[in-house]
């Protein structure tokens, strides 16, 4: 985004890594991962499977401590799960037996035990933007899964945090819900700005929602290049047919189908 504030460095990782196995004859997850996420930029990650994309992130929330490197917000090192980051997963796990709006304001009662009238209210605002205002009574099964997957959003957002962490979330829906919750992403994410990782198995919807696109190597997972996407905004359907496009998603398909020839 082109706001002032969009230059600091928020999210910086140095020489982060991760070995699930001590032994050393095991490869590590990820190695030497530098990074540096600024504020309120989109960055999508793409690489092979098992390259330790999701492992990255959980680092970056505080739910896995690096076993080399530093981590940290703002200059402060991350040393546990953090309030002021948002996570998404594939699947939206939402409680069967809360409305679509209990639902969404489920965190804020599990951790303070309460929520406000001023709670609701936003609840209800993020419902609307997210295309959910008239399902905020319905329960979860009374919904198709890109709804479900859009009150998992929601759900993130009400707790207004400065950064949102993606991991294949959209992966479990069909091509066209796809592209659609991708657009709304953005809608919100350009309204209420926040600093966005989204991990991806689609080179497509990489290049069509991230400022930047980290692309990673196979195992262990290393940083093989960080892409700018200088692709203008709003990003619309007519994004796709855009020469730029084409270009910028051929180069992250090289490196991740021939990466001896992108390097
Ligand atoms: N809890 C764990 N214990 C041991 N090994 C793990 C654990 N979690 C992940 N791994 C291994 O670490 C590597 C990286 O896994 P990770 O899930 O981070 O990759 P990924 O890029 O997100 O994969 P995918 O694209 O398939 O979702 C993989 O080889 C995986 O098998």
């Amino acid at each position: 985004m082109s706001d002032t504030a969009t230059n600091r460095p928020f999210v910086t990782l140095t020489g982060v890594g991760h070995r699930y196995d001590p032994n050393p004859s095991v490869p590590p997850a990820v190695t030497g991962i530098d990074l540096v996420l600024r504020r309120h930029e989109f960055v999508a990650v793409v690489g092979p499977s098992g390259c330790g994309k999701s492992t990255l992130l959980r680092m970056i929330s505080g739910l896995l401590k690096p076993s080399e490197g530093a981590v940290s917000v703002f200059g402060r090192p991350v040393d546990g799960p953090r309030d002021d980051v948002g996570i998404v997963f594939q699947k939206p796990t939402l409680l069967p037996w809360l409305s679509v709006r209990r639902n969404v304001l489920f965190p804020l009662k599990h951790k303070f035990g309460r929520y406000s009238k001023g709670d609701e209210k936003r609840a209800d605002e993020l419902l609307e933007m997210a295309g959910l205002g008239s399902f905020a009574e319905k329960m979860p099964d009374e919904l198709s899964g890109g709804m479900q997957q859009r009150v998992g959003i929601v759900r993130a957002l009400l707790l207004n945090p400065d950064i949102l962490l993606m991991d294949e979330p959209f992966s479990a829906l069909d091509a066209m819900t796809r592209e659609q919750i991708g657009f709304d992403l953005l809608k919100i994410w350009e309204e209420q700005p926040k600093t966005v990782l989204f991990i991806t198995h689609s080179i497509a919807e990489a290049v069509l929602l991230a400022d930047r696109v980290l692309v990673m190597s196979k195992r262990p997972g290393t940083v093989l290049d960080m892409i700018e996407v200088d692709l203008p905004r709003p990003r619309t359907t007519r994004t796709i047919s855009d020469a730029r496009f084409g270009e910028l998603a051929d180069r992250i398909r090289t490196y991740i189908y021939e990466p001896d020839v992108a390097s």
